[in-house]
């Protein structure tokens, strides 16, 4: 345990990345997990702890209740369900017990499916030298379901929160046995848990928690939320904070995310998104926000007239293609998601000035799933560059969205597109990451690659293409998104039953405009680039070159796999989707080559 050295509470324990150099030598073997997990984790390629498990591995195994904030991908997951399982591993099983002995509760079903895979892959690589029930509940979930999850019962229940009040009232689970059983509690992202509207579930949820219940709570930044809540379940906790919080300013963002912004008006946006992309002056893969789902649609058509494919995620997709997406985007399939993560709620307003149609308005009533979450807490897989194509409505959103690269020991790149309607919550995000003290630390630094004279040469096409998604387009394409996700969904709910690691049906990156994109519009002649560009672009690819390639080699083996899937049930889904998989792969073949042909022939 890493001891204080500092004057402060007995209970909280804060730690600084550059201290306690002894500690981060140690390995997970040193901390006392059981060997069965350390040799998982190396399987996984894990070997050394980070710093928040560095520390709060020995606090959990000694049984202790903890409060644990650290940034957005630094490894809070296996923090706590290491111990946990091994806690579980070395337990003797009561007998007769009627509950579950943990329960972990997330507030999306997006990381109730992340965290499931985590722990069961865990249990997988222990060589079936453990025996432990683990299921995944959500509250859309049938009662029949429920009660045959829960039947067992289940050693581990991983769920959101309003689900176990779901289980409780409809007799599913009796209160008793509830808080007979439980033994573990688990918040994870605790300061969204509030905010997802779970408070009520969580109150019902506290009296049930008996007292000798091991409580933790797990959260990427601090709020009123996460102290409310801590005060609700934990009984004093340990409490650990990752850097320290010093005096002077919290530091949310990691230290190997470079972040930049670029200053340019609303409609300047869709230019600048295209500079960036087709110009490559940002490393792929790349997760793209906008706040509303019809620009997220219409960014997706634009880019898709210049040759750029990109996949789509909102609240409004089914289930199955969400999780699907995801996969999808994780093991590399495509290089651009383009996620909205805000509610219904606030899609009405935009806070940008924009008035959205009627029509528009009566595609966003449309029931989104109030359980999705794109943003908060998935451990989206080698995403190097966040994109702000709107910025987010709150300071949190943004640690969040910016969170989803850099993980873990990697490396990432934010670039954030900043409006003039958009610089008050921009100076916001600043004050909350920056230093006060220092006015002039560049913490989100100008984007430094691309020109004005870069943009302006793109600018006479961008303008021209932009006109021609109109808003009967992004609708049109949404409406037919969406029925074409809907079916999909109930056709491959069986088939992922069966086979979760499918991955090859459907490319979520395919093109939705009923025209295909213009061939002078795919590429950019040589001629239209200024000799800072051109260096530029060199830059990124050397960079990218130096890092391994561009994250094709899962892409790759997707495309063979599928090949040679000949037989897969799947494959006879439809004409369409077997045409689109094929056009995939011969397209896929081709990016994964030398692209270096590009930029040079076709005129632009
Ligand atoms: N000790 C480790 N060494 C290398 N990689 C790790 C280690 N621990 C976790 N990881 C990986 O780091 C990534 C981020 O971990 P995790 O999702 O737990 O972060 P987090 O702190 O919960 O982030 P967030 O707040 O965004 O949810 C995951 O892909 C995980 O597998």
């Amino acid at each position: 345990m890493a001891k204080s050295k500092r004057e402060i509470p007995p209970n909280e324990i804060k730690h600084q990345e550059d201290e306690e150099e002894t500690e981060e030598e140690k390995s997970f073997d040193e901390l006392g997990l059981d060997l069965r997990l350390v040799h998982a984790l190396n399987k996984k390629g894990i070997q050394k702890p980070t710093p928040i498990q560095l520390v709060a591995v020995p606090l959990i195994l000694e049984g202790k209740d903890v409060v644990a904030r650290a940034k957005t991908g630094s490894g809070k997951t296996f923090a706590y369900l290491l111990p946990l399982l091994h806690r579980l591993f070395n337990e003797s099983s009561v007998k007769n017990k009627l509950g579950p002995a943990a329960v972990i509760l997330v507030p999306t079903r997006e990381l109730c499916q992340q965290i499931y895979s985590e722990v069961m892959s865990l249990i997988e690589l222990c060589k079936g030298q453990i025996q432990l029930k683990v299921v995944q509940l959500t509250s859309s979930m049938p009662a029949s379901d429920m009660r045959s999850a829960l039947a067992g019962p289940p050693d581990i229940v991983v769920s959101t929160p309003g689900c176990i009040p779901k289980c409780l009232s409809t007799g599913v689970l009796q209160s008793k046995s509830f808080s007979d059983s439980l033994k573990y509690l688990v918040l994870d992202e605790a300061d969204l848990l509030l905010s997802y509207g779970y408070e009520d579930d969580l109150k019902a949820l506290t009296a049930l928690v008996p007292r000798g219940c091991q409580c933790l709570l797990m959260s990427a930044t601090s709020s009123s939320d996460v102290e409310k809540l801590k005060k609700l379940i934990l009984h004093n906790p340990f409490i650990l904070t990752l850097p320290e919080v010093g005096d002077v300013k919290d530091e949310v963002i990691p230290k190997n995310v470079q972040q930049f912004w670029i200053s340019c008006s609303e409609r300047d946006k869709l230019l600048y998104i295209l500079a960036l992309l087709k110009l490559e002056l940002v490393q792929k893969k790349a997760l793209i926000f906008t706040n509303t789902i019809d620009m997220g649609f219409r960014l997706k058509l634009y880019l898709e007239k210049f040759g750029i494919k990109s996949a789509i995620l909102n609240a409004e997709l089914p289930q199955n293609s969400r999780l699907h997406i995801l996969e999808e985007f994780n093991a590399g399939l495509f290089d651009y998601l383009i996620a909205t993560d805000e509610s219904q709620t606030k899609e009405k307003d935009d806070g940008s000035g924009h008035v959205e149609s009627k029509r528009s308005r009566k595609y966003n009533k449309r029931k989104l799933d109030s359980e999705f979450g794109v943003v908060r807490g998935i451990d989206f897989k080698n995403v190097y560059t966040v994109i702000n194509f709107e910025m987010p409505r709150d300071a949190a959103g943004y640690v969040h969205r910016i969170g989803r690269t850099g993980r873990a020991y990697n490396t990432g790149a934010s670039v954030s597109l900043v409006s003039p309607y958009e610089m008050e919550i921009f100076e916001e995000i600043k004050s909350l990451i920056g230093d006060e003290e220092n006015k002039d630390s560049n913490v989100i630094a100008p984007f430094p690659l691309l020109t004005k004279n870069a943009v302006e040469s793109l600018r006479y096409r961008a303008e021209d293409v932009a006109k021609s998604v109109t808003k009967i387009a992004v609708r049109e394409s949404r409406a037919q998104d969406l029925r074409n996700e809907i079916i999909n969904s109930v056709k491959l709910k069986a088939h992922f039953e069966v086979n979760p690691k499918d991955l090859d049906l459907l490319k979520h990156d395919k093109v939705l405009s009923k025209k295909p994109s213009a061939p002078h519009l795919r590429d950019v002649p040589d001629y239209l680039l200024d000799p800072t560009t051109q260096e530029a672009c060199k830059m990124v690819k050397l960079a990218r070159a130096a890092m391994g390639g561009n994250n094709n080699t899962a892409r790759r083996h997707g495309t063979r796999k599928k090949s040679r899937k000949e037989g897969d049930p799947l494959k006879t889904f439809s004409v369409e989707a077997r045409k689109r998989a094929y056009k995939g792969g011969k397209k896929r073949e081709g990016r994964d080559g030398d692209d270096s042909h590009k930029h040079k022939k076709n005129k632009f």
